[in-house]
């Protein structure tokens, strides 16, 4: 149980309270306006975003404060990558942060790679690859961290729609042998009925408590009727 107890960050005009909680491998929609706070909830969650109350708890327990050592892996609008180092070392850096990969390791890498279609392209350099495939070394590398946490910024917002569905597709799969949790960003709503069985709506400085995705679309409140163009 992922539990974001009593939150509230404040950055300037801008202030974000949350109190919800997300069952284990619920698959979560973060919808809502622009600006409104969505990555910022992700960050805090992941531990990039200091927190002026509240805690975000694991299973009961407070997370550490390094974000390294928390039950989370995390793929941000760009990927982030690094671009001087190739394919394999950018999915290796998920196993071993110092790259001193061992034999194994570098197996597990190739299988990682393998696993999200990208068999043979361990040598290349992000620069070298379409934008679709370096979404897929981004899902490689949360592949090795095999946390328990998924959370996806946006991720495919750069790709066309036909090469976007395929990744959603990859990532529903990746779920479904994992069992992760997932909490993703996305500006298309449709993305959330695809893969997301709830939504946590991001709005009027409130991360809302997660509503099943049917029932948002079936009954949208107000702020997500504007915000769907309806
Ligand atoms: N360092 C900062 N100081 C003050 N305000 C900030 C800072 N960083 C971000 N903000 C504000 O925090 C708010 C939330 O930003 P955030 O990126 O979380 O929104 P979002 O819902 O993910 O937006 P988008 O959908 O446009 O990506 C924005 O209004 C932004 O202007």
């Amino acid at each position: 149980m992922l539990t974001v107890d009593q939150l509230r960050i404040e950055m300037g005009d801008f202030s974000l309270t949350g109190d919800l909680k997300i069952a284990p491998g619920a698959r979560v929609a973060v919808l809502g306006p622009s600006g409104a706070g969505k990555s910022t909830l992700l960050a805090a969650i992941a531990g990039f975003q200091p927190l002026n109350a509240g805690r975000i708890l694991w299973n009961d327990t407070a997370m550490p404060n390094d974000p390294a050592a928390r039950p989370i892996s995390m793929v941000f609008q760009d990927n982030n990558l690094f671009p001087h180092l190739t394919v394999a070392q950018n999915v290796g850096l998920g196993l071993r942060p110092n790259l001193r990969l061992s034999t194994d390791d570098h197996a597990y890498v190739a299988q990682a790679l393998t696993r999200v279609g990208l068999e043979g392209m361990g040598d290349r350099k992000p620069a070298q690859l379409s934008g679709g495939q370096i979404a897929r070394v981004a899902l490689a590398r949360v592949l090795l961290r095999d946390r328990p946490v998924l959370l996806l910024d946006e991720p495919f917002g750069a790709l066309g729609p036909a090469l976007k569905s395929e990744m959603l597709e990859l990532v529903r799969t990746l779920l479904d042998e994992t069992g992760a949790t997932l909490l993703m960003v996305s500006h298309d709503p449709q993305d959330a009925r695809v893969l997301c069985d709830q939504v946590v709506l991001v709005a009027d400085g409130q991360a809302l408590a997660p509503v099943a995705t049917e029932e948002m679309f079936a009954n949208p409140p107000e702020v997500m009727r504007e915000y769907l163009g309806g």
